[in-house]
């Protein structure tokens, strides 16, 4: 027995003893140690074996900010797509894509897509709008005091400002949009958060914020998080307004390009997207007019140490295909991408390493920049799944895809 093996089991012992608390060990022990003592005493109370889960390559210790109990380390099989050629505002160079996923057929099927962007001279992209949010609920009297705070904020929006920006050194207050429902009212703050995705520094901005809006009015905060943010939730306003970066790619594809990678004709893609993303979307009642946006965003955030929850509104986009003298126009706009290149899970080891592939780990010159040239990349390679999926159905190839690859 090693002497971490050693020092693993008594702190197992001691915590069955009822002497330390599970979630404590790291005061005890280094991270490593911890986390191996909590593998112990899981593996006697399930009967699991957690030994593929403890053969992790990093150091415990760099997770310190990512997790709490940690036990070990889930291994998600990690791929690469391109490469993709970008027209981009802030990608100048041809880009490769890891994605992380354990779905079959959705890395050969992204990078077909992107395949023929690249065969057809590459996709544009341009992020819109940038803009992470965090809108707290105050309660106020009625909708007469509602309506006093709201002249308020209007008027004060410098002096928020400034309390907002005084917690960080990146971070700029944007604006701050009121909202009220009887006698709640919501304060909607937008921030530039760079290169971060911003949500713990919008959140501290905000916090800060809130105590002048509380001694200056008679709102008193009742949630620094109010739900019309809106975060992890599906949600109109995200559609509408955009949260993190707002960003679209698009592409003409040659006939003969679409005929050759997709086996199939650009009258038949635009139908099926029309059909399926548009109408089928519709009478579904769903925020997302699109195929598999959600496949790629997610696998892309897992790859790259985004924050995986943020799926939810990542994944919301339009998808549209058309005719256009003979050849196929397609783009993708995804409304609320929240993507950061600093802080998050993208200091752990491996997902560094798949941002280094992209080459945008950390801060970008100008700030910002690393942060856009991601969601660009991004929104390429979702454009490059919407094209092979729609191309697949038209073709009537997806069960047998997923035959072949998926199982
Ligand atoms: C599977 C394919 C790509 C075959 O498509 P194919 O046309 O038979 O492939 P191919 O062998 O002719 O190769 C064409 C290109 O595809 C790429 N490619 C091809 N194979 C690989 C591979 N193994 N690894 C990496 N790349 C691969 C590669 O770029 C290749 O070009 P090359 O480099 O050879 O010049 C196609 O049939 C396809 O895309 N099908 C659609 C599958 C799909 O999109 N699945 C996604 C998940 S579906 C889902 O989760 C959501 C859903 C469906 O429920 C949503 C909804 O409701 O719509
Ligand atoms: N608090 C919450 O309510 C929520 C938190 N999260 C979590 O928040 C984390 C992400 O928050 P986020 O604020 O992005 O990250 P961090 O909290 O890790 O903060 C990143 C910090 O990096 C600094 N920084 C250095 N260089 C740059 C640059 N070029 N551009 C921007 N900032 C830079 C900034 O410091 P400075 O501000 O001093 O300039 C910034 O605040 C994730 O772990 C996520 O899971 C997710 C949802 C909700």
């Amino acid at each position: 027995m090693t002497d971490t093996d050693a020092d693993a089991a008594e702190l197992a012992e001691r915590v069955r003893d009822g002497d330390l608390r599970l979630h404590e060990l790291e005061a005890h022990a280094d991270a490593d140690t911890a986390a191996a003592a909590r593998r112990r005493l899981l593996e006697t109370e399930t009967g699991a074996d957690l030994s593929t889960s403890g053969a992790y390559a990093f150091d415990a210790a760099v997770a310190d900010s990512a997790i709490e109990n940690m036990v070990g380390a889930t291994q998600v099989p990690l791929g690469i797509v391109g490469p993709i050629e970008v027209d981009g505002g802030a990608v100048t160079d041809t880009k490769w894509l890891p994605l992380a996923t354990t779905e079959g057929a959705l890395l050969a099927s992204v990078n077909r897509g992107v395949s023929a962007t690249r065969k057809a001279g590459g996709a544009t992209a341009r992020v819109l709008k940038s803009k992470m949010t965090r809108a707290p609920v105050f309660k106020v009297r009625d909708v007469a005091e509602a309506g006093e705070v709201v002249s308020w904020v209007r008027e004060n929006e410098a002096h928020l400002r400034e309390a907002a920006e005084s917690t960080t050194s990146h971070g700029e207050l944007l604006e701050v949009t009121p909202y009220v429902v009887g006698d709640n009212v919501f304060l909607r703050f937008g921030y530039d958060t760079k290169d971060a995705m911003g949500m713990n520094m919008a959140t501290i901005a905000t916090q800060e914020a809130c105590e002048v809006v509380e001694a200056e009015t008679p709102a008193d905060l009742v949630a620094l998080s109010g739900n019309l943010c809106t975060d992890k939730k599906p949600a109109a306003i995200n559609a509408v307004e955009g949260r993190g970066r707002t960003v679209s790619a698009d592409v003409e594809i040659p006939r003969e390009v679409v005929e050759s990678v997709f086996k199939t004709t650009p009258e038949a893609m635009a139908e099926a997207n029309t059909r399926k993303n548009l109408v089928g979307s519709a009478k579904a009642g769903s925020l997302g007019f699109n195929a598999q946006a959600a496949n790629v965003v997610a696998a892309a955030f897992l790859a790259l140490g985004q924050d995986i929850a943020q799926v939810v509104e990542g994944s919301n986009a339009i998808t549209t295909m058309d005719v256009r003298d003979g050849s196929l126009y397609a783009s993708v706009t995804l409304a609320s991408l929240e993507v950061g290149t600093v802080g998050g899970g993208t200091k752990l080891p491996t997902q560094a390493e798949a941002l280094d592939v992209v080459g945008v780990r950390g801060g970008g010159d100008p700030a910002g920049s690393n942060a856009d040239a991601l969601a660009e990349v991004i929104a390429v390679a979702a454009l490059g799944g919407e094209l092979s999926l729609v191309g697949a159905l038209s073709a009537s190839h997806l069960a047998s895809a997923h035959e072949e690859l998926g199982r």
